[in-house]
């Protein structure tokens, strides 16, 4: 994907996080690409299937519902699959590549990034998944925590489709953008008014942001 120039490239907005049907209909008419669903029963964010049924029922075409689970039994796997119209998994927790691409559905398979990590490795375990999404390592959450990681452990090149995640807002989406560069970005807490509950101003202000510094790498040529 690096081969691509950067010139050519539209970086990607996924928001995670949704509960309501309405913050998921203004997100996508805002321009978000992917709408993620939690069902992980100890986050503020998680949704149960009726729920998700009532989010998704709402969408218009063209946008990418993503279910996100931490370690979850493969069971409730299937049977959110089973019932909610759901495009592409994220893997959040341990699990490894031989669950993660049982349920022959896409997936991102999630690393929360930590000094000493060796990256390059944990990455090679999950050669099937569509992307890996790097994330914030935090002692006592699994995500959603509105933390970032130390973005310069991102190595500049790398073969796989990343998504860059972890205390991204509106503010410093150009910084992460600018140093990561890349295939697109993952915010949850940095948009919201309250947990589960998402801002459309910040929505707003996030894509616009994701916008302009795309417009302005293919104004200036500078890549
Ligand atoms: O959002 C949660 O509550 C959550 C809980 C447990 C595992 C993952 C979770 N969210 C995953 C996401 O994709 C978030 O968007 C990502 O962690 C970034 O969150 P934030 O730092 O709040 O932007």
């Amino acid at each position: 994907m690096n081969k691509i120039p950067y010139l050519f490239r539209r970086t990607r907005v996924k928001i995670c996080g949704f509960t309501r049907p309405q913050d998921a209909l203004a997100a996508v008419h805002l321009g978000a690409d992917a709408l993620g669903l939690v069902f992980y029963p100890p986050s503020p964010r998680h949704v149960g299937i009726e729920q998700a049924r009532a989010i998704v029922a709402g969408l218009p075409p063209f946008v990418t519902v993503v279910a996100l689970f931490v370690d979850a039994a493969a069971a409730r796997v299937a049977e959110v699959l089973g019932a909610v119209r759901i495009d592409l998994l994220q893997f959040h927790g341990d699990e490894d590549a031989g669950y993660c691409g049982a349920f022959a559905k896409p997936y991102l398979k999630a690393i929360r990034m930590r000094p000493g990590l060796d990256l390059a490795g944990a990455m090679a375990q999950y050669r099937e998944a569509s992307g890996i999404l790097l994330d914030a390592w935090h002692p006592d959450a699994q995500g959603g925590t509105g933390e970032r990681f130390d973005w310069d452990l991102v190595p500049a090149e790398s073969a796989r489709t990343l998504t860059l995640a972890g205390g991204l807002a509106p503010g410093n989406v150009a910084e992460a953008l600018r140093t990561v560069r890349p295939y697109a970005l993952d915010v949850s807490s940095g948009v919201e008014a309250g947990k589960g509950i998402k801002d459309a101003a910040k929505m707003a202000a996030f894509i616009q942001a994701v916008h302009l510094f795309d417009s302005n790498q293919y104004a200036d040529g500078s890549l």
